[in-house]
């Protein structure tokens, strides 16, 4: 994969964050809150996938949904900071997704997997690292079966590809904070406490 072409250094502004943690984990939902309670601080990321939408998404603002053909063609094009096969469908960052958001003066906030955690470390970026992990891998599992998006199939895939990524995500340093998103309340809080430092640097750029 090609390295984040400069994305950051180019474009030098508020400090991106990364949302990542197991399907089902509850970054979509943060990510909404975030989005709406906070106006004008945060912006998404919109990744490129060639999985189809679901019920509600929307084309260019949840994801780019494109063919697998389109996929690879940009990825050869060098137009992706980095992408990830997940579940049998291909998901990516583009350049452009970031850099949309960077030339507004927004944290930008990315939803990617762990391959895309780990890829993103070789890049310039420099984003804030943080994990979204349930309760249990039994509350993982009932939370994405009520979510009633996926199949059975695709529900397992998700749940083998959690367990991993949970062993994974024990390594010291791989992230800057891990929420537990037990209590809805409480986690988001702990969210926005997080990210209150970058939050207030925006206010305070806009005064
Ligand atoms: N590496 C990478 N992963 C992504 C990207 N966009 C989404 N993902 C991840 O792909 C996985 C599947 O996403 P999605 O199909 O929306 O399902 P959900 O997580 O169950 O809602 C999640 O772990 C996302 O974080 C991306 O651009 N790059
Ligand atoms: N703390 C929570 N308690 C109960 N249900 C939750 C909680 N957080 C998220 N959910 C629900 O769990 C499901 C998965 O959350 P979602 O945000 O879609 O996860 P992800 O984006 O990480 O795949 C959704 O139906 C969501 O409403």
């Amino acid at each position: 994969m090609r390295g984040g072409g400069g994305v950051q250094s180019v474009m030098a502004g508020p400090r991106p964050v990364v949302l990542t943690g197991p399907s089902g984990a509850g970054k979509s939902t943060f990510l909404k809150r975030l989005l709406q309670e906070y106006e004008g601080v945060f912006g998404f990321s919109v990744s490129h996938t060639t999985r189809k939408p679901r019920p509600g998404e929307e084309n260019g603002k949840d994801y780019h949904y494109v063919s697998r053909e389109a996929m690879q063609a940009g990825i050869a094009n060098g137009e992706f900071i980095e992408n990830a096969e997940f579940s049998g469908n291909m998901y990516g960052t583009s350049k452009a997704a970031v850099q949309d958001v960077q030339a507004k003066n927004l944290i930008c906030l990315l939803d990617i997997d762990m391959q895309g955690v780990l890829n993103i470390k070789k890049t310039d970026l420099n984003p804030i690292y943080i994990s979204i992990q349930p309760p249990s891998m039994e509350i993982l599992e009932k939370r994405l079966r009520d979510r009633k998006t996926e199949s059975e199939e695709s529900l397992q895939k998700r749940l083998d590809v959690a367990r991993k990524d949970m062993e994974l995500s024990k390594k010291p340093g791989m992230f800057d904070v891990i929420i537990i998103n037990d209590d809805l309340e409480e986690a988001y809080g702990k969210l926005k406490g997080a990210l209150a430092e970058e939050i207030a640097k925006i206010h305070k750029a806009k005064k």
